[in-house]
């Protein structure tokens, strides 16, 4: 007897999304196994976000549809999603920036469980939120920064911060939106080890822009181009797609 297919933890199919005469999303098909790290690239206006917002409930799409696991969620919005274990990783201006670290955490933890964040000290003792901020800080790398304002943290901790608070919803799908953009090059490495240390049954898709982080970090890649799938396919063979180093990486290939 055959087992039975695992579903995809994440999967787009042939999602369209059109702003006026513009197609950015042109029937996008995606298929994320429990655990993928996989990375969406491509030149700016691609279509990247869109298809963030698409996958994440923010935008509807025209046409196709999301699933995550077995449901089909493509009527659902964010929240509905993020319920389902979708996270999407917390803007900066987002960060609770007057709240120490460990607050900020412990709040978003407690809104992921459903409580208000203004009573999350009432439930810091039953829930744990407290443990559970100091676990999450340690994962993020800021386990000796959990006293200070979120607001005060270097860019590069600010970011750190973000992922921080999309873990804390326990999330089995991770979304991140550009997780080094702006960073030094150290910033960067401590943002690879934090990605890189991220639980492995968890379900990751990343936009991301610096191909050393892509190549370190994905185990499969999809190249948009003008809102459809240009390539797809495993970091060697996307660095070593001609197509692709052509059109996105501006190399000459002779
Ligand atoms: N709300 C909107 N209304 C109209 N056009 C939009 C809207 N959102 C995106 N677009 C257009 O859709 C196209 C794709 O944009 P999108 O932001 O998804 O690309 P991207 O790949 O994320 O780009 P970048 O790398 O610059 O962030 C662009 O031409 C953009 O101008």
């Amino acid at each position: 007897m055959t087992a039975a297919p695992v579903p995809a933890a994440l999967a787009a199919e042939d999602l369209r999304k059109s702003f006026g005469a513009l197609e950015a999303t042109g029937g996008v098909s995606l298929a994320l196994p429990p655990g993928r790290r996989h990375a969406v690239i491509g030149p700016n206006g691609a279509g990247k976000t869109t298809l963030f917002n698409l996958l994440s409930g923010a935008l509807r799409p025209d046409g196709g549809r999301v699933r995550l696991g077995a449901a089909d969620v493509t009527a659902e919005g964010p929240d509905a999603r993020a319920r389902r274990g979708l996270a999407r990783s917390f803007q900066r201006n987002s960060l609770f920036p007057g709240m120490t670290v460990e607050a900020a955490l412990m709040t978003a933890a407690a809104i992921a469980g459903g409580r208000s964040a203004v009573f999350w000290r009432r439930f810091d003792r039953e829930r744990g939120l407290a443990g559970e901020a100091t676990a999450i800080a340690e994962r993020i790398g800021l386990a000796d920064q959990l006293g200070q304002v979120a607001g005060s943290l270097a860019y590069g901790a600010q970011r750190q911060l973000e992922i921080g608070l999309a873990l804390a919803t326990r999330p089995s799908v991770l979304l991140l939106d550009e997780p080094t953009a702006g960073m030094s090059p150290e910033e960067t490495r401590a943002m690879q080890r934090l990605l890189a240390g991220l639980p492995a049954a968890m379900t990751i898709l990343v936009i991301e822009h610096d191909m050393d982080v892509v190549f370190d970090l994905a185990d499969r890649v999809t190249v948009l181009d003008h809102g459809a799938v240009l390539l797809e396919g495993t970091p060697d063979e996307i660095r070593g797609s001609d197509l692709v180093r052509r059109r996105y990486l501006g190399e000459r290939t002779g």
